[in-house]
């Protein structure tokens, strides 16, 4: 479908109040939506059904699906028209409040306390920002998303019931292909100059250890296989973290996904470590409630046809095209939530017994710019 037709589309269907996806995964230039036909919640507990799933941080809320039998599918090819371009505002810097900046270095000092006192390890703590927008179209902020952050998984979901969320993360949660699985560990954030070639301090590459051995020994006794890359430095639009990629085979059993998730979800890089002590440590004190932020997103069970080959000298290796499962989710970091004429950007940054206050502030202050730049 082209490009103006499909978004005429989307546009019609949220003008219709109707619950959709419109989501670009990472590195291609098809852009799908899942349009659903009624309004109504649906939701999963068990990850078995196929569709789009938008879960929340907190696994004691409701994790709504799309349900693919319900949705309508349609797709197009990432088209950079001029029209988008010129839409693409140059970065602004927004100053957030004194308020703010105590608030959150107080927070941060009290977690930095917290894992000197050894009650936890490390601490993801994240704040909550409302920016007044001019931009009444969140499809053309999604648009904008796509135009600045062609590595990153770039979305816009809508749900009656629920709200209005867009980001563009660069974190895989997992992606299962068949009985093949990738994930991945990504923490210690600086700005990007120009270069990857950067220097890490301990601090960062301590953080994202402990992210790298939690996936691996929560996955250990549930995979048939696991690998583990060299750490290298990624970059994610004006970032750069610390990344090493995870992966693996499983044993695709029924359950497999549900306890997977299970066993991952929240990772102590929107968490902490150990898990559930850093989960309360965060319910109790972070000021605001994270919703969806630092939930995971994205394509559920879906079909998927694999041709081997589409030259026509290998025709007849098409007619043994084969249908595989796959799963691709996201960890939902820079997103924001678009509610009443604001933008509520959601921002964290993880904690250990080294960490500065101020430069933890000023880590979210960057995060947040990285999304401001497309309102
Ligand atoms: C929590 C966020 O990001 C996560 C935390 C990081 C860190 O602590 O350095 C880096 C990447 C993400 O895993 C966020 O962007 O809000």
């Amino acid at each position: 479908m082209g490009f103006t037709d499909f978004f005429d589309k989307v546009q019609k269907h949220l003008q219709a109040a109707l619950p959709f996806v419109v989501y670009k995964k990472p590195n291609v230039s098809d852009i799908q939506v899942l349009l659903q036909k009624d309004n109504k919640l649906y939701t999963t507990e068990d990850y078995s059904e196929s569709g789009f799933v938008f879960a929340p941080f907190n696994d004691q809320e409701v994790s709504v699906l799309l349900p693919l039998e319900a949705c309508e599918v349609l797709k197009t090819k990432y088209e950079l028209t001029s029209e988008v371009l010129n839409a693409t505002p140059s970065e602004k810097e927004v100053i957030p409040s004194a308020e703010k900046r105590e608030e959150h270095i107080a927070l941060v000092q009290n977690g930095v306390n917290a894992i000197n006192n050894k009650e936890l390890q490390k601490v993801v703590l994240s704040r909550c920002e409302a920016l007044n927008i001019s931009e009444e179209n969140p499809l053309e902020t999604f648009k904008r998303l796509l135009y600045n952050y062609p590595t990153a998984f770039v979305y816009c979901w809508f749900h009656p019931k629920v709200g209005l969320w867009l980001g563009a993360t660069p974190e895989t949660l997992i992606s299962i292909s068949n009985n093949r699985f990738k994930t991945m560990s990504l923490a210690g954030t600086q700005k990007y100059h120009g270069t990857e070639d950067v220097i890490w301090q301990e601090k960062e590459k301590e953080e994202q250890q402990i992210v790298t051995d939690f996936i691996v020994s929560s996955l250990e006794p549930l995979v048939k296989s696991i690998q583990v890359s060299k750490t290298q430095t990624a970059r994610a639009g004006s970032l750069l973290h610390l990344k090493t990629a995870i992966s693996g085979t499983i044993d695709t059993q029924d359950s497999y996904l549900k306890e997977v998730l299970k066993a991952i979800h929240p990772t102590p890089a929107v968490c902490g470590f150990p898990k559930e002590k850093a989960k309360q440590y965060i319910l109790k004190n972070e000021n605001y409630h994270r919703e969806f932020y630092s939930g995971f997103l994205g394509e559920l069970n879906l079909k998927e046809s694999q041709t081997r080959n589409t030259n026509r000298r290998n025709v007849e290796n098409n007619a043994y095209a084969t249908i595989k499962t796959v799963t691709n989710l996201f960890v939902n970091l820079r997103c924001m939530q678009l509610k009443d004429k604001q933008a509520l950007l959601y921002v964290g940054g993880g904690i250990t017994g080294d960490s500065v206050p101020e430069n933890e502030w000023q880590e979210t202050v960057n995060k947040t710019q990285t999304i401001k730049k497309v309102l």
